[in-house]
């Protein structure tokens, strides 16, 4: 097993694991024990990756792209394994497969797509131009998220004044950082949770799951009521279909609690994700203004005021690409992968990782790796740029992980965040409001990292 720091018998390295930003601290452990970290979490082997040359071996090397099993994340269905994100084997690939081609089916990321997210993108001016005080972008921007995932997998179009919405993104926004990498206590000791108080980090996250989770039954139920299997409105449509066809194949995998499991993968790990992407986006044109006011003027150029930015324009607005991907490596809202799991016996940079050992591919370390970032600290986005000009591919920016894992929203993210940003951008000027002052700029760990709190006057730009 890899070295590592020393461990507590029975709780091991958790009572030393930094809350804060755990990415950093992990990282730090290399500089002591190598690229490949040995740890226990409990008495759950572990180990962390750190660097490009670990990561990409790790992540392309199939032994290890297995998923830890039987997590809390399990509770909700009788201790069952479902949905596309916590499952491995056979399982993961059906659902996987299935789920990426019926998105893709019912336009995920492509144009008919850019269409809903330029009206949710239009709809947000209006709401930003009324508001009589500072926002809170985090939040108006979470209600998009939602608005953009569900037309794709529930149909509806939902309304931005729906109080529903509003709950669920607190309700996702209080999940996310409540959770924690390395699983934390709970899931090492599961009896642990039995004597919890309701507002233990461990209960924010699971009464979240259920909330989220009956909105979805609900959801399902109404497609049911309503379901015509000639005219499918949206994923779950697709899915009920696919459960009545294996109505009489007992090893079918298709069955409503898989659906609403996938559903909830899908869901959480989009929405949060993409509202925090923009907010950070936001955020570090705010700290940055002649970036920021770069790419206002690129976008003047390219794309004026009369029409929004659309995915056609992206290869002429390079510096504002450039500056997204500079804002994905700088501040990637992954900081850590989904936990990996080592399915069996393999070796990674030299080391023997034995089955069932849990593996944390650290991101951050990656596009922090002074190997091959020169000046890592510093927010550049003019390292992204060719000297003819033109955009620099970086194969080691993958903020959306690498091999059979990688994100399966990596399209739409992409997509969202760049028209999402374009269109902020052209539209406003922002300022912090310094009644909340934001003292560290690094975010707030939890399953993912967020930006900190932070509250804009947005100044429309004529
Ligand atoms: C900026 C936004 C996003 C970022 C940075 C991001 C990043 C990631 C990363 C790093 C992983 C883990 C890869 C691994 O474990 O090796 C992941 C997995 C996943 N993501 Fe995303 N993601 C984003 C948005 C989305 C969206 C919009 C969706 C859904 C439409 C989505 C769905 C998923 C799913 C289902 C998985 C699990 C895949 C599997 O286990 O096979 N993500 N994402």
């Amino acid at each position: 097993f890899p070295p590592g720091p020393p461990r507590l018998p029975i709780v091991g390295f958790l009572p030393f694991m930094d809350s804060h930003l755990p990415h950093k601290q992990l990282w730090r452990l290399s500089s002591t024990y190598g690229p490949v970290v040995g740890l226990y979490f409990g008495v759950q082997p572990a180990i962390v990756v750190n660097g490009w040359d670990a990561n990409k071996e790790a992540l392309l090397n199939d032994d290890l792209n297995g998923r830890p099993t039987g997590s809390s994340s399990t509770i909700p269905f009788d201790g069952k394994d479902l949905g596309v994100m916590f499952v491995n084997g056979d399982l993961w690939k059906e659902q996987r497969r299935f789920t990426l081609h019926q998105f893709r089916n019912l336009g995920f990321a492509k144009k008919s797509h850019e269409v809903i997210i330029h009206e949710v993108a239009e709809e947000l001016i209006k709401d930003i131009k009324q508001s009589q005080c500072s926002i809170t972008l985090q939040n108006k921007l979470g209600v998009c998220s939602i608005i953009i995932l569900w037309a794709v997998m529930g149909g509806a179009r939902l309304e931005r004044s729906d109080p529903l919405l509003t709950d669920l993104v607190d309700r996702l926004n209080k999940l996310f950082r409540a959770g924690q990498v390395s699983g934390g206590f709970v899931e090492v000791f599961p009896p642990l949770r039995h004597i919890l108080p309701e507002t233990s980090p461990f209960n924010i996250v699971l009464n979240g799951r259920y909330r989220i989770l009956s909105y979805l039954r609900n959801a399902v139920e109404e497609h049911k009521a309503t379901h015509d299997p000639d005219n499918p409105r949206d994923f779950i449509d697709i899915y009920i279909t696919q459960i009545k066809n294996e109505h009489n194949n007992s090893d079918s995998t298709f069955t409503e609690d898989q659906l609403l499991a996938t559903c909830f993968d899908v869901f959480s790990a989009g929405a949060e994700t993409g509202s925090s992407s923009v907010s950070f986006a936001i955020l570090l044109m705010i700290l940055y203004p002649s970036v920021g006011q770069a790419v206002q003027r690129e976008l003047d150029e390219v794309v004026g005021l009369s029409r929004f930015p659309s995915v056609d324009d992206r290869t002429k607005l390079v510096y504002t690409e450039a500056t997204l991907a500079e804002i994905s490596r700088f501040r990637g809202v992954a900081p850590f992968t989904v936990p990996h799991y080592a399915v069996r016996d393999t070796i990674l940079q030299g080391k023997r990782i034995p089955a069932g050992t849990m593996v944390m591919n650290n991101l951050y370390s990656v596009h922090m790796d002074p190997e091959y970032w020169k000046d890592p600290d510093t927010f550049r986005p003019e390292r992204f740029i060719n000297p003819d000009g033109s955009l620099r591919k970086d194969e080691h920016l993958i903020p959306f992980g690498k091999g059979r894992r990688a994100c399966l929203g990596e399209s739409l993210a992409r997509m969202t965040l760049f028209l999402m940003f374009t269109t902020l951008m052209q539209h406003f000027n922002f300022r912090l409001d310094p009644a909340i002052p934001v003292f560290d700029t690094e975010g707030k760990s939890g399953f993912t990292l967020g930006p900190p709190d932070f509250n804009v006057f947005a100044e429309p730009r004529s």
